[in-house]
Order: C-alpha cells, then structure tokens, then sequence
C-alpha cells in the first residue's frame, strides 16, 4: 500500500468546474458498496465494463450529485498495485497535462491554431505568433514534466533531440504529444501517446546530449509505464504499468479520469482491418493477399473481414484494442520510439501483439530516435495469420502528399 503521493506543483481545483459534487459517504467506501465488481479484487476481469458498470450517477445540473468510480491517481496510489509514489506524481502531471490538451483540441481557439501551418504565420509576430497545436500540445507536456520533478529527460516526435530536464529525475519520457493533428481542423479523434522508462544511471556520467540520447533509446520490454489518451467524443487515457491494460474515460464534471475499462483483453481474433488501402498498388504480394483473402471470408476465421480506418493512429488502435482485429501502417511511416513501442507495450498488456511484420516490436533495439517502421497491432490470431503472409512490409514509399 502506498502513502498519498506529493502534492503537484499544479493547480488541484476541477479543470471543468461545473458543478461542486457532494459525496453522502467516504468515496472509497460508496465505490465498494456500489460496484460490487470492485470489491475485493484488483477490478476484476469484467472486459470493457462501461461506465454505466461503475454506478456512476452523475446529476449534472441539479443542486447535488452523486459521483462513484476509481480515479486513475486513487487506482494508482491506493490500490497496492506496487507502484512507487514517484510514477505516481509523473502520472498526476502528465493526466493534467492531457486535460489541458483535451480542452485546446475542443475549444473554438484550438482549432485555428491548428490552421497554423508555420509557427510565423497568422496573426501575430516572433513569440506572439499562433502555433500549430502539435507544437503547443509539446509544450504543455513539457512544462508539466518539467513540474513534476520526475524527469530525467524528454524526448518528443516534435523534437529534433531529447531535452534534459534534470539529473536526478528518476524517468525518461518518450511521446508524441498529438498524433493526427492533421485531421484536426474536421475535429476527427487525435491522441497523446507516451512511454515511461527508468533513467539509466550508469549512464549519468555522460554528457547531457548523449546520455539524453541513449536513455530514449532503450528497447520497449524495458518500459516501466505507457499509454495514450484519445481526445474524442469522450476523452479516455489508457495505461499499462506492466500488469493489465486498463482505460480511464474523463468526467467532465469533476475533472478526474474515472476507471472505465479495468484489464482489458483484446479478442484474440477480430473481424476488422484497419489501413489505408490507397496504397494497395504499392503494398508487396503477401499483404494484398492477405488483405484480400481476410476480407472475401477465406482466411482462417470464415467470416467476411471489415474495413475501419480513421488515419488517426490512437483512435483506429484504441478501436482495434476493444474489438479485435489488425491495425497497420505497413510503410516506414509511423515511429518506432514514440508510437510503436507504446502502444505495442499496451496491446500486449491486453493479450494482443505488436509486429513489424515479421518480429516483435518490443523487442527491437531502436539505433535512432526518429526511427520509423512498418506496424501491425492487434489480435493475437490476426497478427499471427498476417505474417503467415511473410511479405507484409511496403518498400515502396513513394512520398504520399497527405
Ligand atoms: O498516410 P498514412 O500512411 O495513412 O498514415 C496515417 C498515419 O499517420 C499519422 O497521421 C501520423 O503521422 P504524423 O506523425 O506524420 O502526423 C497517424 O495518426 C496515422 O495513423
């Protein structure tokens, strides 16, 4: 059992303050009276539990209301899930962080500073000028790190090289800190995507550059937390310390995310796959066979496969992870450090896998930060026919305009 965590440098007031909430008991006890599924158990294995299975009864505009559900700080400091109080602070930080994403994605200034496309453009001069809100999102992350006092260093998909934040902060953050932003002006879902590791210290010799370098650089089994959070028509973090893939979906009225889907686990075997079948001409044999025998029904499932695909990595993965089936970009597209770790990291947690086509993604010793990859994430069985198909990685890369 831990000790409450320290108080973040942050302010703690509700970050959508709509109502005060009045609890009528101990909200530990009201959790365990109302959602039998908790007591006694870490959560359970109820699979995607809805919020409806917590017994949350919101009265948002009346003058009380009732709230009952785990927060992910509460999951994380009180539950004995063996976490130390310092990921647990990082976490703090990092969850304000995305709040603060959340509302600048969804607010009516946001988007026009997504339009920004360079940083001196718009309305304004030098550091007056709007930026794009991928830049901003890095920002607001970075301060928050910075906050918390727990980072060694940072690095970002935003970002040329890591910055180093502090010699004893005990972590090293690796992000992409809005994926998709490109969609964001048709508010399609964008996500935050990170990953926790420990700082090395046999490495705190080294200058400040190099030692940033390599501790961003370590191999995804060595993750200590990752997760992501979908900015959509909920937001939702989901996170894995190495136990479990569990999902919180934020409450508006309070503020707090709130355990929504505890110990998810991917169906082994989906019926949806998810790419951009655009590049069908430039995709190698074995993939256009594949994707063509899954969606005609002769696969080893005998059904029909479907066709999903937002082209916003953190939505079609966090679909993929509650309904089975295959996520992929199968160019060297998308990042192996910021995106590909995490989230195969993730979806393993949940009983899935992620693959570059022919090996394990977490177990690939990544030689640059910016190292981009061919991904498939998804159901145990999906992954494993798809590579049955041996030729599934797209050479061919023609430099796509969008
Ligand atoms: O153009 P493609 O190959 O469909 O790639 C789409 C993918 O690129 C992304 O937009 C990420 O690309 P960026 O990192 O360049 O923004 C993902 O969200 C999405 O899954």
């Amino acid at each position: 059992m831990l000790s409450t965590p320290t108080i973040p440098t942050h302010p703690t007031t509700p970050f959508y303050p709509l109502k005060l909430l009045h609890y009528s008991q101990p909200k530990s006890q009201a959790i365990q009276q109302r959602n039998p599924i908790l007591v006694g158990r870490d959560f359970g294995k109820s699979r995607m539990a809805s919020l409806g299975g917590f017994g949350v009864k919101s009265q948002i505009g009346s003058s009380s209301s009732t709230v009952d559900g785990v927060t992910l700080i509460e999951y994380m400091g009180k539950r004995g899930i063996g976490l130390g109080d310092d990921l647990v602070v990082l976490l703090e930080h990092i969850q304000y962080a995305c709040k603060r994403i959340a509302a600048l994605v969804a607010s009516p200034f946001g988007s026009s500073l997504g339009k920004q496309t360079t940083l001196g453009g718009g309305g304004g001069t030098g550091r007056d000028a709007p930026k794009p809100l991928d830049i901003v999102s890095n920002e607001i992350i970075l301060s928050s790190l910075r906050n918390s006092g727990k980072v060694a260093s940072m690095a970002s998909e935003e970002d040329d090289a890591p910055v180093w934040i502090s010699d004893d902060g005990p972590f090293v953050v690796v992000l992409d800190p809005l994926d998709g932003s490109r969609n964001i002006d048709a508010s399609i879902p964008t996500g935050t995507i990170f990953g926790v590791y420990s700082r090395l210290v046999e490495l705190d010799h080294l200058p400040r550059e190099e030692k940033a370098a390599l501790n961003s650089l370590q191999t995804g089994t060595s993750l200590v937390a990752a997760g992501y959070v979908l900015y959509s028509s909920a937001t939702i973090l989901c996170i894995s310390f190495g136990s479990g893939t569990h999902a919180f979906t934020l409450d508006r009225s309070t503020g707090d995310f709130i355990l929504s889907h505890p110990s998810i686990e991917i169906p082994p075997r989906g019926q949806i796959y998810s790419v951009n079948d655009a590049r069908y001409f430039d995709w190698p044999e074995g993939l256009r066979r594949y994707i063509d025998t899954v969606r005609q029904g002769k696969g080893r499932y005998p059904k029909k496969y479907s066709a999903r695909y937002i082209c916003s990595l953190v939505a079609d993965f966090h679909r993929t992870l509650l309904y089975g089936g295959v996520a992929m970009n199968p160019r060297d597209h998308l990042r192996l450090v910021y995106e590909a770790n995490p989230l195969s990291f993730l979806v393993e947690q949940a009983g899935g896998k992620g693959s570059d086509g022919k090996c394990r993604i977490l177990s690939i010793q990544p030689d640059k930060l910016h190292q981009r990859l061919p991904l498939f994430l998804g159901s145990s069985e999906d992954i494993e026919e798809l590579e049955s198909y041996g030729d599934v990685q797209q050479k061919v890369n023609p430099g796509y305009e969008v």
